[in-house]
């Protein structure tokens, strides 16, 4: 990623320390979210001269002043905006049987407006004058406190989109990833350029294809699929990891100091470290964790005795290799040689296939469980498997990263390893992301919906009766547990996160409050009340 002049402000340094440690907004997102009234050079000079005006130590009050006097409040980067392809009556809604909830599928699709965002101008003009990442097309936000794009995220509202119909907002997403790609060489975490040291669970390619999938629009695929190309290139360059012999992918940042976004909770996370190098790499370890999507998570502690105990001082997220990144390269590789089939470029087709090919034996050898029969994530350090509960221990499934000629054993395996020794079949409000209750918002209780989907898909993916019929149970107990969290008496709204241990309840914990919204809840509701609308009724 090229430096940039407002890096300064919103990345590091002087100014960014002052404010996110005076404390001055709740949210330490609010902060760096904050556009520029002048020159990012300017306001360095002016922020200098205050700080020599009160002997290099304001107080908040002090510090809240200069920040309101030189920048304006967040979400001034956008203007009202609909997208122009919505439709009102987008023909998914025929397909569920429930009136209510056919009612609730229409409030889903009414959620894209809310969720648009497009941008001003001067982010196009000025852009040092902005955190925000200028892209050229519209897009779906998840909501709440994340105003700007993110990646993993638009995984599931790319599809809710092409669901509902909305084949051009759903392109214009893909080609500003794709513009992306071709400026940055990645698509950092979110839509700010805080983020850009760091991506998210690499869904580009997936995204395209479920675009060509809905709109047979190969053509898409074939001029971009060297983007895709690149993208992966990216992975394959920066994560790779080598286990008796084999390469594998984890999750990993190269930047240095705390997450811009939660500077302060980073700093005081890592209060306990003496030496810079210590706490550079707690930040690193903080940093590589938000890269997974799952920040945070006791999927990421390794404590003294090598078990998932502890809390933040035990992130060790770069010295796991996690099921689900090598299972979504795996399938990067299948769809870009499929993709250059359609090219017509049958030696990058085998390239393709070779590459999918040796991440597949990779996986299997070094993931896959044969006592459990299930996929773990794998623990470098100690050089064992991490036997805890992920929904991300059947992502192979999901991606199709198996062997389908052995779809029955697997299955036996898996239902048995998921209703019986984990007892995750168990929660009225869904599967937790892990059985770890530590309060941070990648563990017990909170069920969040992507999670939800890989689980249904890696089932319906097995295609055997009995996964079939877990998938089924699922998709409806997520889909009326959801229309009964809506319905609560407390408003009409879609959460980021749910509640296992409630039946229509939402999730909390972690460092900032539950956000409304939202996009990757709206999209895999959407797709559950495609499929299995016709026989759900929200008295099931
Ligand atoms: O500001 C804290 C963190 O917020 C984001 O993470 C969470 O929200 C994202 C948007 O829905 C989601 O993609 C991620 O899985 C959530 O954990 C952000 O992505 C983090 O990088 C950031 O540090």
């Amino acid at each position: 990623m090229p430096s940039l002049p407002q890096d300064e402000i919103y990345c590091y340094g002087p100014l960014l320390h002052t404010v996110q440690m005076a404390k001055i907004y709740q949210d330490s997102k609010t902060f760096v979210d904050m556009s520029l009234k002048d020159t990012p050079d300017n306001t360095m000079k002016k922020f200098n001269e205050f700080m020599e005006t009160y002997n290099q130590e304001p107080t908040p009050e002090q510090v809240l002043d200069f920040v309101k006097s030189s920048f304006s409040d967040r979400g001034s980067e956008f203007q009202p905006f609909t997208p122009p392809d919505w439709k009102e009556n987008p023909r998914f809604l025929d397909l569920i049987k429930d009136p209510a909830l056919r009612q609730w599928g229409a409030d889903l699709n009414s959620l894209w407006h809310i969720l648009g965002r497009k941008m001003i101008d001067d982010v196009k003009e000025n852009p040092d004058k902005y955190s925000i990442i200028y892209v050229p097309n519209h897009v779906i936000v998840p909501g709440g406190r994340f105003l700007e794009f993110y990646y993993w995220d638009s995984y599931w509202i790319v599809r809710g989109l092409l669901y509902s119909e909305m084949y051009a907002t759903a392109k214009g997403m893909l080609e500003n990833f794709l513009h992306i790609v071709n400026t940055f060489g990645l698509i950092p975490n979110g839509g700010r350029i805080y983020y850009s040291g760091r991506s998210q669970p690499p869904l580009l390619t997936g995204m395209v294809k479920s675009y060509v999938d809905f709109s047979k629009d190969f053509e898409f695929a074939v001029r971009n699929v060297d983007v895709l190309e690149k993208e992966f290139n990216y992975w394959m360059e920066n994560h790779m990891i080598e286990v008796d012999g084999h390469k594998l992918y984890r999750y990993i940042e190269k930047t240095t100091g705390p997450r811009p976004e939660s500077y302060r909770e980073d700093v005081e996370t890592a209060e306990e470290y003496k030496t810079n190098e210590e706490k550079e790499n707690c930040y690193s370890e903080l940093k590589a964790a938000a890269e997974s999507g799952m920040d945070f998570s006791s999927r990421w502690f390794i404590d003294e005795n090598g078990t998932n105990e502890g809390g933040l001082k035990h992130l060790k997220t770069r010295s796991i290799i996690p099921v689900e990144l090598n299972a979504i390269l795996y399938w990067n590789a299948r769809l870009i040689a499929e993709f250059y089939l359609l090219a017509k470029n049958s030696v990058k087709a085998k390239e393709f296939d070779d590459k999918a090919q040796e991440i597949y034996e990779a996986v299997q050898a070094v993931l896959w469980n044969q006592e459990d029969g299930i996929w773990y994530d794998y623990d470098t350090i100690n050089k064992k498997p991490r036997k805890y509960f992920v929904p991300t221990n059947l992502a192979p499934l999901w991606t199709k990263c198996f062997d389908l000629t052995k779809s029955q054993e697997i299955s036996d395996s898996v239902v048995e390893y998921l209703v019986n020794k984990t007892k995750v079949d168990e929660y009225p409000g869904g599967v937790p992301n892990t059985l770890n209750p530590t309060g941070e918002q990648w563990d017990f209780p909170n069920v969040w919906p992507p999670m939800q989907y890989i689980l249904i898909k890696a089932l319906e993916n097995l295609n055997t009766e009995e996964s079939k019929a877990l998938a089924e149970k699922w998709a409806t107990r997520w889909v009326t547990s959801n229309f009964k969290a809506y319905m609560d008496e407390n408003g009409r709204h879609m959460y980021e996160k749910y509640n296992a241990e409630q039946f229509g309840g939402h999730g909390g914990g972690g460092e900032y409050e539950v956000q409304l919204g939202f996009g990757w809840s709206n999209g895999v509701d959407i797709e559950f009340l495609v499929q299995y609308g016709n026989k759900i009724s929200n008295s099931n």
